[in-house]
């Protein structure tokens, strides 16, 4: 790895990364895979999930990254598939979307969660019963749903019941992911370390050791299958409730600073 000596004159010269869990990946990028978190983790997150902003350098430094490691370069995300590629053009990742309900592999084989009618009914419901309830937002995902309480914190209870009352309704196919500031009922087969080890079984992720990193609770599952694959997990954020993540960088933006060292 390289770094200019000098930074261009208004050119902020990316910090190395002093993150040991990280250094690994430059040093040794044929035997890492690599799983990102979208919000929270590599974005910072906004008021609204239509707010969030990609700075223009990162698609850019992920795809030098996921060259670098051989393709091994997974996002793994709460967000649908569909809504992954617009936010990296001209780049498509592999990913794992819905939390792990979807999943579109380094071929580029899109495996979806199946929507039924009474789901899509059930989502009407939803967005009905919420317009009492300024602030409240409804994302229709797809084969999930969430509804967000982050701009009226006080509905957090009123979110709760109402969540479960719908996944009652809905049956045992279907289960409740609690997040920040919002809740989701998405397939009951949903997990983000599931995905993981179903990206470690193909091209180009299998024989390799996963890095995981993400920020919230959702995550866990994946930090757990890379510590027991041999592998690191990196939480963002500031140390907050139990993880099983075993390094921590304190906020996306300095994840992102390390990664575009990383891609120097
Ligand atoms: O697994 P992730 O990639 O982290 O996605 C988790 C959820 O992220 C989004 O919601 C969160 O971010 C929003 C934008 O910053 C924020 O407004 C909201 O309060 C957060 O909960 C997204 O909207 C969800 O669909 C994802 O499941
Ligand atoms: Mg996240």
């Amino acid at each position: 790895m390289t770094y200019k000596e000098q930074p261009e004159q208004g050119e902020a010269e990316p910090a190395p990364p002093n993150e040991p869990a990280l250094t690994a990946l430059s040093l040794y990028p044929d035997e890492w895979a690599l799983f990102l978190d979208i919000d929270g983790t590599l974005l910072d997150l906004a008021e609204t999930p239509e707010a969030i902003t990609v700075p223009p350098a990162l698609p850019f430094v992920l795809e030098t990254l996921s060259r670098r490691l051989g393709g091994a370069l997974a996002l793994v995300t709460g967000r649908a598939v569909a809504f992954v590629d617009p936010l990296f053009t001209p780049f498509h990742f592999s990913v794992a979307g819905l939390h792990g309900a979807e999943r579109r592999d380094a071929a580029g084989r899109l495996r979806r969660a199946l929507i039924p009618p009474a789901f899509q009914e059930m989502k009407r419901m939803i967005a009905r019963e919420i317009e009492a309830w300024p602030g409240v937002l409804v994302e229709d995902k797809g084969a999930a749903v969430a509804v967000h309480y982050r701009l009226a914190p006080e509905r957090e209870a009123d979110v709760a019941e109402m969540m479960q009352r719908y996944l009652q309704e809905a049956g045992p196919d279907w289960i409740l992911q609690h997040g920040k500031l919002v809740v989701e009922i998405c397939p009951a087969h949903a997990s983000k370390g599931h995905a993981v080890e179903a990206f470690l079984n193909e091209p180009p992720f299998n024989g390799r050791r996963p890095l995981a990193i993400g920020d919230d609770v959702t995550d866990e599952t994946m930090f757990a299958v890379a510590n027991r694959l041999g592998g690191q997990s990196v939480r963002i954020g500031p140390p907050k409730g139990k993880t099983l993540a075993r390094a921590s960088i304190p906020s996306p933006g300095r994840l992102r600073e390390i990664l575009a060292a990383l891609a120097k």
